[in-house]
């Protein structure tokens, strides 16, 4: 067949229907794929036109393939998502469960403190959790400072919000600001944007641990925040708005280190708006039965054992007990015994030694003039030419208590803190306070 020669008609015909429907096809209407089924057929037409209908056949088979494993994928994601909409409904009711758990844990009702100190800073601090106002919390390691910063926010309308708690004694002061305020994207090679810790409690509470240890300059820009409630990254000059609660905790007395000059008075003022000082666990004795059954409850469940009665004699020896790592010290105190006592009676022995060995030091007659049922702990090493008051000040107990487990530790710093219920750092603090810098 040259290019001159006309086709047959039949064959012009049957080319113009190819045509046709692959017009057809190129536009997704595939009615006419019967035809092109008859077409295929030799008996029907030319050989050539018949091979030609049967690749556009073949054509038209892949492209319903295709979309047939469109349509299941379509149905694969359609089901995913339901899937992950289930999920997130399941996750949304577990995450609103355990907040309202927090809010339970965390409510100044379910801390315990029958003591007249304690049950004044509940009420007080049941009264101020639904507020805004900036609460400074004072007292020892131990005394439940962070415990109380968690009641007020999970009992205020920032409860959904973050609580970002921050030790300012362990953050090393070259890293305080971009810690605290963030960083700007590529202040130095490589370095990425991050948001600082004071923008990440927005809509929440902050809760600045040990505030006394927070350098002066970093003192002048939360005051800043106080004040203007904004931030701004470090190497960034974008001022960012923030809103949050602040609650600080100290077991400074702020006021004498703002005399001194080591703490910015007008930020110790913006602090003290309301304060609740914690009394140390040795001048609420009655609340150790309260807070010893407490652990218990929650130490015998955990550990899967019955629950653990007390005898007198040991119940006798936490009550004369100092508790110089306070609440802290008598959880672990109980957490220990609960996971070594044999028995279903807590016994003197399965007492700490340092516990035990308090009530077995025979009482003098000194003692008992100065503090009932204390033994005398002070006096016993060198003390003996002091006048009485100052014999037996609660400072000298703690020190004589702190060398006395510093020699049973073999100067171990890290097993006497864990002897005395409290953290390395809490003990590295007593010890620069107590002894001024003549450790033992
Ligand atoms: N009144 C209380 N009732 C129940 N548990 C308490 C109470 N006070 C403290 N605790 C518990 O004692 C432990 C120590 O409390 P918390 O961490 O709040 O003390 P802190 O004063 O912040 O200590 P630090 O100054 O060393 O940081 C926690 O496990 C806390 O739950």
């Amino acid at each position: 067949m040259t290019d001159k020669s006309p086709l047959p008609p039949d064959v012009e015909r049957l080319l113009k229907l190819m045509e046709q429907i692959c017009h057809d096809l190129v536009w997704n209407r595939y009615d006419r794929a019967e035809t092109l089924f008859e077409l295929t057929r030799s008996t029907v037409c030319p050989e050539p036109i018949a091979s030609l209908a049967e690749s556009f056949g073949m054509m038209l088979v892949k492209i319903e393939a295709r979309e047939f494993q469109m349509e299941e994928m379509l149905k694969n994601l359609k089901e995913t998502s339901k899937a992950l909409e289930i999920s997130r409904r399941q996750l949304l009711k577990e995450n609103e469960g355990l907040k309202k758990g927090l809010m339970e844990r965390f409510s100044p009702k379910r801390i315990v403190g029958q003591s007249q100190a304690m049950r004044h800073i509940l009420d007080q601090t049941e009264r101020i959790a639904d507020t805004s106002v900036n609460v400074l919390i004072t007292g020892e390691t131990g005394t439940g400072k962070e415990l109380i910063a968690k009641a007020l926010h999970y009992n205020s309308i920032r409860k959904s919000g973050p609580f970002i708690a921050i030790n300012c004694s362990a953050i090393p002061e070259s890293l305080f600001e971009s810690e605290l305020f963030g960083i700007e994207k590529g202040i130095a090679t490589g370095v990425n944007m991050r948001k600082g810790l004071v923008e990440q409690a927005g809509g929440g509470t902050i809760f600045l641990d040990e505030i006394g240890d927070m350098p002066l300059n970093i003192q002048a820009k939360i005051l800043r925040v106080l004040e203007e409630r904004e931030v701004t990254r470090v190497g960034g000059s974008t001022v960012i708005p923030v809103d949050l609660r602040v609650v600080a905790a100290t077991h400074r007395n702020l006021k004498a280190e703002a005399k001194a000059g080591h703490f910015r008075e007008d930020l110790f003022f913006r602090l003290n708006v309301i304060s609740l000082a914690l009394p140390p666990l040795r001048e609420r004795p009655g609340d150790i039965p309260l807070l010893l059954q407490r652990f218990l409850d929650l130490h015998c469940r955990q550990m899967n054992r019955p629950l653990l009665k007390i005898s007198k004699e040991a119940m006798d020896c936490l009550l004369v007990h100092n508790w110089p790592g306070n609440v802290r010290e008598l959880e672990n105190e109980v957490e220990r015994v609960v996971a070594l006592s044999y028995s279903e009676i807590i016994h003197v022995e399965d007492l700490s030694l340092h516990i035990q060995q308090e009530k077995a030091i025979p009482e003098s007659n000194e003692i008992t003039v100065n503090k009932k049922n204390r033994p005398p702990l002070s006096g016993s090493k060198g003390n003996k030419n002091k006048p009485a008051e100052n014999l037996f000040s609660l400072e000298e107990n703690e020190k004589e208590l702190i060398e006395r487990t510093l020699e049973a530790a073999n100067g171990n710093k890290t097993k006497a803190a864990r002897m005395l219920g409290i953290s390395r750092e809490g003990l590295r603090k007593k010890m620069k306070k107590l002894f001024d810098g003549n450790a033992p």
